[in-house]
């Protein structure tokens, strides 16, 4: 067990390379891969250390709320780190080399609860879908296009969730929610969401209780599920991540002196143990970045209280005016259709192209919640059981809306991310998952990063260590953490961006399967992208690390210079 203590790291202005956060490796299967060839031997059954074989089998059927988003399997990597790497000395995973002036605190670490990856979670919500060789992750082709609707929906489907009630119901009476079939004799037990079913019986801290009313469910994942909450005091919206003690792996959790003076915590005075997510997300102060707010604890659960940031996503209404923001006006904008071009945010003139719409009409306009959702400002409950699923305002269901952005739209998204992993990698701080599952964002297409559990801090004026343990996404992983080799956050963290500029311009990923992406076989993209682009997008793809373009060097390519000069 490796407790990692934090304060006097932060305090001391990173004075230290610090190595101590090495996530077992998991090659995730992002919502992206879903219907697309992903077929990958990444370890061998043996390499999975002391996991169980059922949980292994588990981990390719992971679903994520209502979405299969990620099928994560934790795995360790092949390759040991060169004897020179800042790692050489580390174990697999869960090494921390943090400054000897630390170690005391280090040492007297308390038992946590067993350390559990984020395999279990797939346990809990996989039987539902059936079981997939943990290590060959292999899906139907669909020649790298973005997850449907339709299988969207079959997913719902399958998971017990509470089903999409979208209008409009006069044309689709078929979609009509039970109750309100006159066929019907009597309504089905409504079904229940993750976050429900996990709270339904559990007695929540009164401070939190008395202090928010929960209400939607966001989001279910490896770690627990995050809910939409309003602060009683002012109904601010927040977001609630409720992340499970026991599936808190070892080398996520960190030893703090500096959260004394929160009073949801219940641990006894002195140093804290708090979820390495919490504490990174409390050092940040980034508009790109959601905002910590509070932080509780229970016996089961840390309820990490943040900024809710995004707007469900769904084709907008043709006919209706588009939100404008006349604070901020964005850099650039968005034509959704000709129709509302002149009211949705401007782009330049010439620049303004149409987004493609999604296949699935039916399915656009999923804004949540139901019509029984108003929230009753009660202490007891201090929730609706079951609470109903929210469409999600990730960039995943943004871009699966669109199938893909003009432009000008993907320029202005991309260099918001570029200008945020810049600033964190200034701090020290890489995120190391970056996807379009962790970019919450907005009608104005404003983004902010969520979802820190797989990040790590180090020195910025050092050079970065390497890490063997990857807990990132495998459609998103860079090709040496696909070989297996000792990584760098910053480069890896550049081939995410390359994944995700052609995701964004194109609706794919740019390579067939983990192979191609290993050696860095780009498939030929079903749309044109501009000279421009293709080449930011191969300098962030390249397999050399040491070829590949730096963040840095991003912010002042020529697609994107004229953003950040303005
Ligand atoms: N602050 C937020 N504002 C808006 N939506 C959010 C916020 N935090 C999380 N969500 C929603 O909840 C989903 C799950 O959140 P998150 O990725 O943090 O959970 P997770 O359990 O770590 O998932 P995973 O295991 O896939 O990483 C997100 O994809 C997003 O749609």
């Amino acid at each position: 067990m490796q407790i990692i203590a934090m304060d006097a790291y932060l305090s001391t202005t990173l004075r230290q390379p610090l190595s101590f956060v090495t996530p077992a490796p998991s090659f995730s299967q992002s919502r992206l891969d879903k219907g697309r060839p992903v077929s990958m031997t990444v370890a061998t059954t043996a390499a999975l250390g002391d996991v169980p074989p059922s949980v292994k089998s588990a981990t390719a059927t992971f679903v994520h709320g209502s979405t299969p988003r990620s099928c994560a399997a934790d795995l360790r990597l092949g390759a040991p780190a060169t004897p020179s790497s800042p790692c050489s000395a580390a174990s697999y995973g869960l090494t921390a080399a943090a400054p000897s002036s630390l170690d005391d605190e280090m040492a007297d670490a308390f038992a946590t609860p067993p350390p559990t990856t984020r395999i279990g979670t797939a346990v809990a919500t996989s039987s539902v879908r059936g079981t997939l060789n943990p290590l060959i992750l292999d899906s139907s082709p669909s020649n790298g296009r973005l997850p449907s609707k339709k299988a969207k929906t079959k997913a719902n489907d399958a998971m017990p969730l509470t089903p999409p009630l979208t209008p409009p119901y006069e044309q689709h009476p078929s979609l009509l929610p039970a109750a309100e079939l006159p066929t019907s004799p009597s309504p089905p037990p409504r079904p229940i969401t993750v976050s429900g079913r996990a709270l339904q019986h559990h007695r929540l801290h009164p401070l939190f209780a008395s202090t928010y009313t929960l209400c939607e469910e966001l989001g279910s994942g490896g770690f627990g599920f995050v809910v939409r909450a309003e602060r009683n005091v002012d109904s601010l919206s927040v977001a609630v991540k409720f992340i499970e003690r026991a599936k808190i792996p070892s080398h996520a959790w960190v030893k703090s002196r500096s959260w004394g003076d929160t009073p949801g915590l219940t641990q006894p005075t002195g140093p804290k143990l708090i979820p390495m997510e919490a504490f990174v997300l409390r050092s940040i102060r980034h508009d790109g970045v959601v905002r910590f707010m509070d932080l509780f604890e229970d016996e089961r659960y840390f309820y990490l209280v943040m900024e809710h940031h995004g707007s469900p996503w769904q084709i907008p209404d043709k006919h209706a005016p588009a939100e404008v923001d006349s604070v901020s006006p964005s850099p650039v904008s968005v034509a959704m259709s000709p129709t509302i071009s002149s009211t949705w945010p401007r782009i330049a003139p010439g620049q303004q192209q149409t987004l493609t719409p999604t296949s699935s009409p039916t399915m656009s306009a999923s804004t949540l919640p139901s019509p029984s959702s108003p929230t009753p400002k009660l202490l007891s409950p201090p929730r609706p059981a079951p609470m109903e699923r929210r469409s999600s305002c990730d960039l995943f269901e943004c871009i699966e809306a669109y199938s893909r952005f003009d432009e000008a739209t993907a320029k202005y998204v991309f260099a918001q991310i570029v200008e945020i992993v810049y600033a964190l990698g200034q701090m020290g701080i890489c995120h190391r998952d970056i996807k379009d599952e962790n970019l919450a964002i907005d009608a104005k297409f404003r983004v902010k990063l969520i979802d820190f559990g797989s990040a790590v801090i180090f020195d910025p004026r050092q050079p970065s260590p390497f890490y063997q343990r990857f807990h990132g996404t495998q459609s998103f992983a860079a090709a040496e953490i696909l070989c297996g080799e000792p990584y760098q956050a910053p480069p890896s963290e550049v081939w995410s961006l390359g994944v995700l500029l052609s995701i964004l311009c194109t609706g794919e990923c740019p390579f067939a399967d983990a192979e191609a992406a290993k050696v860095g076989r780009l498939s030929r993209p079903k749309v044109r992208v501009s000279p421009e682009i293709d080449h930011l997008m191969r300098a962030c793809l390249e397999v050399d690390v040491a070829k590949r373009i730096t963040v840095s060097q991003i912010r002042r390519h020529p697609w994107l210079s004229s953003f950040f000069s303005r």
